[in-house]
């Protein structure tokens, strides 16, 4: 076949088609696609430097009852014109051009990614990237509906091996998980959130760690003992001052070094109900 007669063969367009059986689809697309993505960072507090990741993507939109298939080339096409500036408050504009490119009401977009933040070791300085993992969920159906996940590694040391042993205290590395959803028309950069979370364990992780380092970490948890209840009591703190989050769910997840499991606790909280 010449490429000419396979330009001139028109093909059948079975999603096109119609459906009789009344019932109509909430969410159908395309699910686990991996794709390169670039997000806006705060940088040098211009917000015009990028970093560039590996996102697992998952896209949909509604389908009417009459519609036999969505058009699943179509959520590549829009991830492929957008997916180099993927932050956040672009994530509205990729919804908005999902609903026009599929004909549909209402577009959810829900992206996890492995981000990286600067630190410098608390002593010596030395500079390297912390990876975490963050989730970004946009439902837009009839209104925009954000919600942004961070889980953060820490440190914590368990107040009640402090109190009764004579020597030493039994620690974990900790899981911290917050999902939070904005103030209408606020902007908040995942290192704004980072900076407020990786506080509120024993002491923070680090990817460089020189020996005055390791000694600073391991003398600075152990001043500042916390069972799981009180880093999710003081998550709820920080996230109860800061005005510009309305909403949250915390919650931390040790794995103990004492035990075969592990220890957790978990606050949701809506301010827009108080
Ligand atoms: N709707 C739907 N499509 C599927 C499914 N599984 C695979 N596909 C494929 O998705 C591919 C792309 O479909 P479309 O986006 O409609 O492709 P197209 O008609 O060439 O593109 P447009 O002209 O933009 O509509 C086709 O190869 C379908 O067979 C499914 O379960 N549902």
């Amino acid at each position: 076949m010449t490429e000419a007669s396979i330009t001139a063969t028109p093909l059948p367009d079975i999603q096109s088609t119609g459906d009789g059986r009344k019932v109509a689809i909430n969410k159908v697309g395309v699910t686990n696609v991996r794709y390169p993505i670039s997000l806006r960072t705060p940088g040098k507090g211009k917000g015009n430097e990028f970093i560039h990741t590996v996102a697992t993507i998952n896209m949909f939109v509604s389908l009417p009852h009459d519609v036999k298939g969505t058009h699943m080339s179509r959520f590549l096409e829009v991830l492929n014109e957008y997916h180099e500036e993927l932050s956040s408050d672009a994530l509205p504009l990729v919804a908005n051009r999902m609903k026009e490119k599929l004909e549909s009401q209402d577009a959810y977009l829900e992206l996890s990614f492995p981000y990286f933040v600067d630190k410098k070791a608390p002593v010596s300085g030395q500079s390297g990237k912390l990876d975490f993992d963050v989730a970004f969920e946009l439902a837009s159906n009839g209104t925009d509906d954000f919600v942004m996940t961070l889980k953060i590694p820490a440190t914590s040391l368990c107040p009640c091996s402090k109190e009764i042993s004579d020597y030493g205290a039994h620690n974990q590395r900790c899981d911290m998980t917050v999902k939070v959803r904005m103030a209408e028309g606020v902007h908040l950069w995942i290192e704004e959130l980072f900076g407020i979370v990786e506080q509120c364990a024993s002491t923070q992780v680090f990817s460089v760690l020189k020996r005055p380092d390791e000694k600073w970490v391991t003398e600075r948890a152990y001043e500042n003992p916390k069972f799981v209840e009180d880093i999710v009591r003081d998550l709820a703190v920080a996230l109860n001052n800061d005005d510009r989050i309305v909403w949250y769910q915390c919650s931390s997840e040790n794995y103990e070094s004492i035990h075969n499991h592990n220890a957790y606790a978990f606050i949701e909280c809506d301010k827009r109900e108080e």
